[in-house]
């Protein structure tokens, strides 16, 4: 079994590079099907599971995708099938951003329904409500969602119920195509909405307001390949920012927007960390000693759920009550469990965590629930007792490239080991007569 192990007690220093932000480039490529025309040229891409999982996504229907050092080209212009097994979805969830792409330019998509995840129920119900209301006939059945439309969709005036940012960016993409405007109400905020709707004006659509609650899209009748860079990574420039603020460390974390990690470093400065923007990245210096602080996850530019995990390492080393609730899923706390194996004193009641600190950390084997839970229970151990073992590392590889490689650039003790390649080898040793 593929492991991390981490031995406790590096204080972190130097500089590192975030990569590509994942949440922009998987919608960034799966729009890049809405061109009928022209290659789409796509830099700064991170070499993370899930981009290889989307960009098979984007072949099994018959487009041409290359990846080579960080760059990815997608000819989307011959015909393409419109359907998207489970196989994919199961993979990542992401897979449901070709709906609104398919749908806006063959007037069919057909796609596995995603179900739940270790985080919550995740439903799309917000992303169909959409497509209706631009004229798509949505069917359900058989564990796959079905959207047709005669002709072109029709602009509409959308409200969500919830922010999300998955139907935001399937409804702007289809109504890229549309005939007439669509405005869409309460949208999502984040920046990965802004980078998407930044790509599709390149490639010809009329998208204003991305960025903000309100997005009026005119629809066009052609959209054509478009070169675009990728905004850098927030959740991992803030995993990082957390990695030196826990080893009370002095780290320069490179390729992030200041704004986009706002949030996060209004809530560190709170608890004693100095974050200072530079010209060349965010500088993070870790205090010797942490005061407690209460978060609360919400959609941008709230704290970002995304965030929440590695944000518990940090507040599980504080000093006195910190308290964590999570809105925006229901069910992203699988992570406490690990945390306590390794001694944390931490309580659940109803979507808060509530946590006494400062814990003496300490070293054990623990799973990854999900891709950040893999990151927070790396964090956790370096400063912990001991050595802490993490497995489950295919969540970890969604989301990050290289990060115990990383974390070692930085002078934190980690390898990445395969138990399998050490027990054969053991076992040929032991076999060897001499
Ligand atoms: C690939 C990607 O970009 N993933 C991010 C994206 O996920 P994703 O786009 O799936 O998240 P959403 O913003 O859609 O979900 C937010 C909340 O809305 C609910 N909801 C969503 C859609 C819907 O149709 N109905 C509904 O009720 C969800 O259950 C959840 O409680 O935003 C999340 C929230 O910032 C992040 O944690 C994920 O990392
Ligand atoms: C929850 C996440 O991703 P996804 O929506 O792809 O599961 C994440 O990036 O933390």
């Amino acid at each position: 079994m593929e492991k991390i192990i981490v031995r406790g007690g590096r204080q972190l220093k130097g500089s590192v590079k975030v990569e590509g932000a994942k949440n922009a480039v998987l919608p960034v490529i799966a729009a890049s099907i809405v061109a009928s025309r022209g290659k789409s040229v796509i830099h700064n891409v991170p070499a993370l599971a899930d981009v290889y999982t989307i960009n098979e996504v984007l072949r099994s229907m018959n487009a041409e995708v290359n990846f080579s050092d960080g760059t990815i080209t997608v000819d989307a212009a011959k015909p393409m099938t419109t359907e998207a097994p489970f196989e994919y979805v199961r993979k990542m969830r992401a897979s449901v951003l070709v709906l609104g792409p398919l749908l806006a330019r063959f007037g069919h998509a057909k796609v596995a329904l995603p179900g739940g995840c270790a985080i919550g129920s995740r439903p799309i119900d917000q992303h169909l409500k959409g497509f209706e209301a631009m004229g798509a006939k949505v069917q359900v059945g058989n564990g796959y969602v079905e959207l047709r439309t005669k002709g072109r969709l029709q602009g509409a005036k959308i409200y969500l119920d919830v922010p999300s940012v998955g139907a935001t960016e399937n409804i702007i993409m289809a109504a890229a195509l549309a005939e007439g405007t669509t405005i869409l109400e309460n949208c999502a905020k984040e920046p990965e909405i802004v980078d998407l709707a930044n790509y599709l004006n390149k490639m010809g659509a009329k998208i204003v307001g991305a960025g903000t609650e309100t997005i009026r899209i005119e629809g066009v009748e052609e959209l054509v390949g478009a070169e675009h860079t990728m905004i850098g990574d927030r959740i991992e420039a803030g995993t990082f920012m957390v990695a030196a603020a826990i080893t009370k460390g002095d780290v320069l974390i490179e390729g992030v927007e200041m704004e986009h990690v706002s949030a996060l470093a209004a809530k560190m400065e709170e608890m004693g960390v100095s974050i200072k923007e530079k010209a060349n990245g965010i500088h993070v210096i870790g205090p010797e000693k942490l005061t407690a602080t209460d978060v609360k996850t919400l959609p941008h530019p709230g704290f970002p759920t995304d965030m929440q995990s590695q944000m518990m390492a940090l507040m599980l080393c504080a000093e006195g009550t910190s308290i964590i609730t999570e809105t925006v899923f229901e069910n992203r706390f699988m992570h406490v469990e690990e945390f306590r194996r390794m001694n944390a004193n931490i309580k659940i009641e109803g979507r808060s965590v509530i946590m006494e600190g400062p814990t003496n950390l300490q070293g054990a084997e623990v799973a990854a629930t999900d891709l950040r839970a893999g990151a927070a229970l790396i964090l956790a151990g370096l400063i912990s007792d001991g050595y802490t073992r993490v497995t489950e590392l295919k969540h970890l590889d969604r989301g990050y490239v290289n990060f115990h490689g990383k974390l070692a650039m930085l002078g934190a003790e980690i390898e990445r080991v395969n138990d399998e390649v050490f027990e054969e080898a053991a076992a040929a040793v032991e076999e060897t007569t001499y």
